[in-house]
């Protein structure tokens, strides 16, 4: 499995209705037709994974979802496994936001069993690393999030990292294009030379210009530039979604 050298996403959250969802793939799938969407993601709630996947069909995007069961098949009720999205055309997952952290109580091991799970079933996992408070090591607090997942997966297996500092999340704008460049390229150094693709892409209030910004500002520090960028709010609007695919893919 091979991951695109540049890409960008969009998660929904639990904003959409369904019919808001069928409306924003209309307009995205419109632009991205004959395959000009490829390599590019969206992650969308379990149940519109396979209608998200029908209504984007020809674009070349790639459906994920934002949580998956720690477990396999069984006994678990509510759950959702990598085998059954897997069987849907699941190609990621988010895991490790702290939105999730925070409403249920995720502790990192749990993101590591979970990313292991996925990637035991050929879904790439997007964790999502970060600082939580401004002034934090990131370097120190993303070493920690990210040893439990290197740990717990293949060393062959691809993977997306999200750099989505938690205090950039839900805000006015995105964390200073510095600051990202200083920790993408901390991140990198962490990661080292994985045998599996690796990415990173920056999430966190990006919007449309957020990865012409930080492409501008790293010209000298290519390692800090992120492989693309992920957006939440922003991407509600399809044609915001539209602007960052042709940013990132004109880099
Ligand atoms: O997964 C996406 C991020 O959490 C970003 O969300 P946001 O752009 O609404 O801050």
């Amino acid at each position: 499995m091979t991951l695109p050298s540049r890409l960008a996403g969009f998660s929904s959250k639990a904003y959409q209705s369904v019919e808001d969802a069928k409306r924003w793939a209309q307009t995205v799938s419109d632009r991205l037709a004959e395959g000009r969407g490829a390599g590019h993601y969206v992650c969308v709630p379990h149940p519109i994974l396979p209608l998200m996947a029908e209504w984007l069909a020809g674009t070349g995007m790639d459906v994920g979802v934002q949580d998956l069961s720690r477990f396999g098949p069984g006994p678990h009720t509510g759950d959702v496994t990598a085998e059954i999205l897997a069987e849907l055309g699941c190609r990621y997952v988010m895991l490790g936001h702290p939105e999730r952290r925070r409403d249920y109580g995720e502790t990192w091991q749990i993101v590591a069993e979970k990313s292991a799970r996925a990637a035991q079933n050929g879904i790439v996992p997007i964790i999502i690393a970060g600082e939580p408070h401004r002034d934090d090591d990131v370097r120190a607090v993303c070493a920690e999030q990210l040893d439990h997942v290197l740990s717990a997966i293949d060393p062959d297996a691809d993977l997306v990292i999200a750099y989505e500092p938690a205090w950039a999340i839900g805000v006015a704008d995105a964390a200073p294009a510095a600051h990202i460049i200083d920790s993408v390229a901390a991140i990198r150094d962490l990661l080292g030379s994985r045998s599996g693709d690796t990415r990173i892409v920056y999430g966190g209030s990006a919007k449309s210009g957020t990865f012409n910004d930080i492409v501008a500002a790293g010209a000298a520090r290519p390692a800090g530039i992120p492989d693309g960028v992920f957006l939440g709010r922003a991407g509600l609007d399809p044609h915001a979604f539209l602007a960052s695919v042709d940013e990132v893919a004109s880099d």
